[in-house]
């Protein structure tokens, strides 16, 4: 019933050790708290919070809109909702080293267990559109170094994403990333990579890699068994859910234009009993009656 009941710490501690086993961590992305639910009812590894799919349900595009007030609100609302540990998009860190840092305590507040940083100038934008750029060496450095040093919680996750290998090329990108891990980033977030042996040469860097499959981008979509042999710590599925929903979302308003009722949308719907049993309706009757009975309600059953 409510919220889980983990605490964001441990949920943190969780997440390190998952990612000390060695094994390919499972982490589609949850476009609301009840994505999140049914992502854990499924048995992944954990939830992705992506900006783009912030800013979408907000109708804005990915590209520098939204707010650190607006992200930390939904990364909240969706991490208390799930027992599994939610990694947070935080863009360029909404500002430089002070704002960074701002961004990172307001983000642990929220209770996600790792959110990424990138190296885009700003405003940014999707790190699988053309025409992104990337800042200098200097900058990146200090954004990874702030975001490192304003956690209060040592469990928290703390990666750093390049956008350099589509900017700069494949090397640039390798050793933008070594310096990363070097001014105390715990992964790294390759983005927009065009080989499984690109993931491999990350993976040699000695921390955490995470392969972003996210469709109509520029990576192939490997299966988890080539990213695992790749070296591949994580893996993300950021916009998939919201893609498969709006899919469907669209199927069943054209059938209700040309054949004016959803009767035919039914059997593709979730039924009202699934959706109570995400919902957890029986854990709320079971609190209220326990309530009741110890109050010494004679009504209660
Ligand atoms: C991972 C990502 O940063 C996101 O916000 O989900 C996006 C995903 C996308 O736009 O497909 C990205 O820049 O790759
Ligand atoms: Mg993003």
């Amino acid at each position: 019933m409510l919220y889980s009941t983990l605490t964001p710490s441990a949920k943190r501690r969780a997440l390190r050790a998952r990612l000390r086993s060695g094994e390919l961590l499972e982490l589609p992305g949850a476009f609301n708290p009840l994505a999140a639910r049914l992502i854990q009812d499924k048995g992944f590894d954990g939830v992705y919070v992506s900006g783009a799919v912030v800013a979408a349900d907000l109708g804005l595009p990915d590209v520098g809109l939204t707010t650190l007030t607006e992200v930390a609100t939904r990364a909240g609302q969706i991490a208390r909702m799930t027992d599994l540990p939610a990694l947070v998009d935080a863009d360029t860190g909404f500002g430089e080293a002070m704002s960074m840092a701002r961004t990172v305590q307001t983000l642990e507040d929220a209770g996600v267990a790792g959110l990424h940083v990138e190296d885009q100038v700003n405003p940014k934008r999707c790190g699988h559109l053309d025409g992104k750029q990337v800042v200098d060496d200097v900058v990146a450095l200090q954004r990874v170094r702030a975001a490192v040093g304003a956690r209060r919680d040592p469990d928290l996750l703390v990666m750093a994403r390049t956008d350099a290998r589509g900017v700069l090329g494949l090397d640039a990108a390798v050793d933008r990333a070594r310096a990363l891990v070097d001014a105390g980033a715990d992964a790294l977030f390759p983005e927009a990579l065009t080989g499984l042996d690109e993931y491999e040469r990350f993976a040699a860097l000695g921390v955490p890699v995470l392969a972003n499959m996210t469709e109509f981008g520029k990576t192939t979509l490997y299966t988890r068994d080539q990213l695992r042999d790749a070296g591949v710590a994580v893996v993300i599925y950021p916009v998939s859910l919201l893609r498969v929903a709006m899919g469907a979302a669209e199927r069943a308003l054209d059938a209700l234009r040309a054949e004016g009722s959803l009767a035919s949308q039914v059997p593709a719907m979730q039924t009202r009993a699934r959706l109570y049993e995400l919902l957890d309706y029986a854990g709320y009757a079971g609190f209220d009656d326990g309530v009741a009975r110890a109050a010494g309600d004679p009504s209660a059953p």
